[in-house]
């Protein structure tokens, strides 16, 4: 059971600080069992896994609130102000506490994945990676331990040759051997001990970095969004790769380079001059791998975009399936994607060629490090200059140096050739335009009042010649009814986006309620506008999850309520598993009506004060529609707006108003009557009025067409 007064603290503490909190952010804590008292937050935060409270020693100063409180007495709440000496304003409550040096106060960094601001990717790693510096400290030190002991066995070796075997001294043999044996074992146990750590660091890495990525691609402003979905999931994938080469590169140059040095130094004091062989052999190696990091890097950058690409066709391809197979088109996708087939192999045989190269060289390298090692030591050890157990250690220490620093080396610059790739991607999404209203400093007023007020709006989508739509003023006042009419391409889903406020006007403002829609706080203009789209999709999960999305709690009851009144109730009937009926990716499960009536059901769940609704019935049968649409109906207060664009005629005496779109303008606005008179021809809109001829493109027109064929 959770204490849900600590929840709604936290809640109102959220609000107080102007931080935006998931519809499930609590979720996790109903499974399980809190604490009582002042230990309740410690537990919350920490089965969320957000950073540990703060608490605050002394008496408050003004400059900290606001401030979660727990007075022993009264419990949870969260403190505004002081309101006097003595006193305390609460958030959400208009009386005051009084302060008693018993409550407790605390701060809570509530966690917001955007924080960011406006680093780039490689910031976004690096950042993730030094917040666990300690743990990869740990594991540098261990790779420390874990080297020193590798000396062990050199100088073991050493010991052998120049003493026991020389003096037949097996209890020094015994000795070493036991010391030896004792170091190895230490040695696994290090080894183990960091590639624990490591992996579970990567884990948590992944998980900061992949919610960083995921909550940006999400905040990114719809009308920026690159049209190629697959080819953007691909750019987010590159962050696991990136993440992999930045956590074992960042070991090698904390660990295994600096090392390298040290392990020089070892040589130079037991074999003197023989040092030299890794004083130059190390350098060639940096220095190849240098020079081919710049060459890989080329290659990665384009095969890299194709790969992408590819990505991108793949997924196009299957969530296009039936249309390709129903116009043949199989052949037609089958070349594309050989042509972007061959241009990636094309793209990645340089970095293949060279990566081979660089095994063989490096390779080669180390032969010759060794050669170098094992010769000039034996000419060294006969002239008696060094022992022969000199040597032998010498050639293990250089094996050190030469086999895992410069035999990693190769894979590191290609897979580091293909991160910087990735990073390349990463940055140009992190430059992407996100929601003005996703990140903290928006607008998070309690309540929206008015209507809407469109100035000077003009919208252009990504990449468009022209702008969609261009609008001077247009004013929408607390409980108008409104119908959206006009040609196909003429303007009216956009329209309703930007009423949304999904989409922000190219130049111009929506205000809704006097407030610039784009700087209101996503929740907060999610909870106050409904909108359905006219392709609404629906998302991989049961019918349930579907229709509560985003809506926090609500009931089995509650839902089966509404879909009584939208007739969704049959479906939920005829469905063996019923609320539970699973749905797959994109609504697949349901026929396109069905959808739409579980986007219609969603909504009046969430009885928003305005509602948008793009062609909302174009899919349903009469008698469904008749019944969503009296739904909607019913549950419309006074001061609601409704807003719908349709193609159907017969729905518009529903409005009150109607607006007429072509070209992306507003062509005509006015009460539902007029409207209609003015357009219909004289035939339709009764006798001794002089019609206007129907706007082309319009609903009316086409029906003025179809009337003038028969
Ligand atoms: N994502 C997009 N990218 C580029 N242009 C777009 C996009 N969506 C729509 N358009 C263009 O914007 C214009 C207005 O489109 P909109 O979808 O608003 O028309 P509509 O009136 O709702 O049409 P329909 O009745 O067919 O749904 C059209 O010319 C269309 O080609």
């Amino acid at each position: 059971m959770s204490d849900t007064f600590i929840e709604r603290a936290i809640e109102r503490y959220a609000k107080a600080t102007g931080k935006p909190l998931s519809p499930h952010w609590n979720e996790e804590l109903r499974e399980v069992s809190m604490p009582e008292g002042v230990d309740a937050l410690a537990a919350l935060v920490g089965v969320l896994g957000w950073a540990p409270a703060k608490r605050i020693e002394d008496r408050p100063r003004p400059d900290q609130f606001p401030l979660i409180l727990h007075d022993p007495d009264t419990g949870w709440a969260v403190v505004q102000q002081w309101d006097g000496e003595e006193m305390m304003a609460l958030v959400g409550s208009r009386t005051s506490l009084p302060y008693n040096p018993d409550q407790i106060f605390f701060t809570l960094s509530l966690p917001d994945p955007l924080a960011a601001g406006d680093e780039s990717a490689v910031g976004v790693f690096w950042r993730a990676i030094k917040r666990r510096k300690q743990p990869l400290i740990m594991a540098g030190l261990a790779t420390v331990f874990a080297n020193l002991l590798t000396l062990a066995t050199s100088l073991y070796s050493m010991q052998l040759y120049d003493r026991v075997i020389p003096l037949a001294s097996f209890d020094t043999l015994f000795v070493l051997t036991a010391g030896v044996a004792f170091a190895l074992l230490l040695d696994l146990c290090l080894r183990s001990l960091r590639a624990l750590l490591i992996e579970r660091e990567a884990q948590e890495i992944d998980a900061e970095v992949s919610e960083f990525f995921f909550a940006r691609a999400q905040a990114i402003r719809l009308d920026a969004r690159p049209p190629g979905i697959g080819t953007m999931a691909a750019q987010l994938r590159g962050q696991e790769q990136v993440r992999q080469v930045m956590s074992s590169s960042s070991l090698f140059l904390l660990a295994d380079l600096p090392f390298a040095l040290f392990f020089i130094a070892v040589i130079a004091m037991i074999g003197g001059k023989l040092a030299l062989v890794p004083i130059i052999s190390l350098p060639i190696a940096l220095l190849f791998a240098l020079f081919l990091s710049r060459i890989i890097r080329k290659g990665t950058d384009r095969a890299q975009v194709s790969g992408n690409r590819k990505n991108g066709m793949l997924v196009e391809s299957l969530d296009a399936t039936e249309t390709v197979k129903a116009n043949r088109g199989g052949w037609f996708m089958m070349g594309r994607w050989n042509r972007l087939v061959r241009e990636i192999n094309h793209y990645e045989l340089p970095v293949k060629k060279a990566s081979a190269v660089a095994g063989s060289l490096f390779s080669t390298l180390q032969q010759t490090a060794y050669v170098g090692i094992m010769g000039w030591g034996a000419y060294l050890a006969a002239t008696g200059q060094i022992t022969t157990g000199a040597l032998l250690a010498c050639s293990i220490i250089s094996g050190r140096i030469n086999g895992p620093l410069v035999a990693q080396m190769p894979n590191l610059i290609v897979q580091w050739g293909y991160a910087k790739s990735s990073l390349n991607a990463l940055d140009g999404i992190m430059r992407l335009p996100l929601d003005t209203a996703s990140g903290a400093g928006a607008l998070r007023p309690d309540h929206i009042e008015g209507g809407y007020d469109i100035n000077s709006a003009v919208f252009a989508y990504v990449g468009a010649q022209r702008p969609s739509l261009e609008i001077d003023r247009f004013a929408i006042r607390p409980g108008e009814r409104v119908a959206v009419i006009g040609g196909i391409g003429s303007g009216k889903s956009t329209l309703l986006k930007l009423l949304s406020g999904l989409y922000s006007p190219t130049q111009g403002s929506v205000l809704l309620g006097r407030l610039d829609l784009s700087q209101v706080a996503e929740d907060i203009a999610r909870r106050h506008v409904g909108y359905v789209a006219q392709d609404a999709r629906l998302i991989n999960g049961t019918l349930r999850d579907n229709l509560v999305m985003g809506l926090g709690d609500v009931t089995d009851p509650e839902i089966m309520e509404v879909a009584r009144t939208t007739k969704l109730d049959n479906l939920i009937a005829a469905r063996e598993d019923g609320l539970a009926l699973q749905i797959q990716e994109g609504g697949i499960g349901l026929s396109g009506g069905q959808r739409s009536l579980v986007g219609i059901n969603r909504l009046l769940l969430s009885s928003p004060k305005v509602w948008l609704l793009d062609e909302p019935t174009a899919s349903l049968d009469q008698l469904t529609e008749t019944a969503a649409l009296d739904a909607i109906d019913s549950v419309l207060e006074d001061d609601s707006i409704l807003i719908m664009v349709t193609h159907k005629i017969q729905l518009l005496t529903r409005f009150s108003r109607i607006v007429v779109m072509a070209n992306g303008k507003i062509i005509r606005d006015g009460p539902t009557q007029d409207v209609l008179r003015d357009m219909m021809p004289k035939s339709i809109s009764g006798k001794g009025v002089k019609a206007r001829p129907p706007v082309e493109g319009t609903v009316t027109s086409s029906l003025s067409a179809k009337k003038g064929t028969t």
